[in-house]
């Protein structure tokens, strides 16, 4: 038997039921046109990786929800802002709701809604659909990454670009789920910087996979997916190593040719690439820009951790100030919104 917070049980005892996909789809459903608009955004990107688009795709917001209301807030601030820079860059909102841990912690509002490892994950469910709607229905694309692939049908509805992070990117499980995914796929390299698990992934995704899976009412079934072909590799520095700099994208592109994959790449100004210290997120943009307008054409992306107010705040329920992050330490609002009207003023001259 294990023991969860005190209580012997039996090791694999189911503490409560969940929703099926299909339930909670139903309980939140699309409001009419945003499935048809979502598919835009999507194809807007694809456009992006393919070449068709020049603007810059641009994946910013908070490393963690865990403050709906916050959430909102800062999107309705997001909202207001893509229209003026639309022309240079498009901007996709991070809405992530499971947290990848190094060993453990907060899990994220799918898992912890309320941040004290109580794990009410249908609260979790509910809360994470509701908010990716209504932040879907004030036109702004999502982007989140996709940790338990069984929790991929309650949203990926609502995704526009999902990332595969540092820490699954060679999972066989995460390469099945991204083959399936009708959103763009941005593999993260390792933890340890390596880039080969991200191309291998790449061409792994690219492929139709057959794999365990559950269908809308939560039944077993074997998964059919047909390939998914808009995947690209995110540089986001490894143990503590920044891998931004010209050399190392300069090498990631010739990597992905090497390996007849497409070589567009997107820079994540945050985690290793600023060596943990968020506000070195702009000089890592600054770079990604200098070599973008030097003519590197492979940058197609660039990540940003920002949230309403910089910084970070451990996870004290009852004693959280609003709107900083509880995960990774985040640019705050004015400064992100200064960075994203600069860069595409920047990249309006060249
Ligand atoms: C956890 C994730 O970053 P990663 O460590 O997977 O690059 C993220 O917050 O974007
Ligand atoms: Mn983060």
């Amino acid at each position: 038997t294990a023991t969860l917070n005190g209580t012997a049980r039996p090791a694999h005892h189911p503490v409560r039921a969940l929703p099926t996909a299909g339930e909670l789809r139903r309980a939140l459903p699309l409001p009419p046109g945003l499935a048809e608009r979502i598919a835009g955004q999507r194809q807007a990107i694809r456009d992006i990786l393919d070449g068709r688009d020049d603007r810059l795709l641009v994946v910013v917001g908070p490393c963690s929800i865990h403050d709906p209301e916050a959430a909102l807030a800062y999107a309705r601030r997001l909202a207001e802002l893509a229209p003026r820079v639309e022309d240079r860059l498009l901007l996709v909102m991070r809405v992530y709701v499971e947290k990848p841990r190094t060993t453990v912690g907060w899990k994220g509002l799918a898992y912890d809604p309320d941040l004290d490892g109580s794990g009410d994950m249908a609260t979790g469910l509910e809360l994470s659909r509701r908010l990716m709607r209504d932040i879907a229905e004030l036109g702004l694309p999502l982007a989140t990454e996709l940790l338990q692939p069984m929790l991929a049908p309650y949203l990926d509805d609502l995704l526009t670009w999902v990332a595969i992070g540092a820490r699954t990117t060679e999972s066989q499980l995460h390469r099945e789920l991204a083959s399936g995914l009708p959103a763009v796929v941005g593999f993260k390299n390792a933890t340890s910087g390596d880039i080969q698990v991200a191309l291998d992934a790449m061409s792994a995704a690219a492929h139709p996979h057959r794999h365990f899976g559950l269908d809308p009412e939560g039944r077993p079934v074997v998964q059919e997916t047909a390939g998914n072909a808009h995947t690209h590799l995110v540089l986001r520095g490894g143990h503590g190593e920044p891998n931004y700099q010209a050399p190392h994208v300069t090498a990631a592109r010739r990597a992905l040719e090497q390996a007849g994959l497409t070589p567009r790449l997107m820079v994540d100004c945050s985690h290793a690439n600023a060596r943990k210290e968020h506000r070195r997120q702009g000089e890592v943009m600054r770079d990604v820009l200098a070599q973008r307008l030097a003519g590197e054409s492979a940058l197609c992306g660039l990540m940003i951790e920002s949230h309403l107010h910089e910084g970070k705040q451990p996870l004290a329920p009852g004693k959280l100030r609003y709107g900083v992050s509880v995960t990774d330490a985040c640019l705050g609002w004015e400064t992100t919104e200064q960075l994203l009207l600069s860069a595409a003023e920047r990249l309006r001259q060249s």
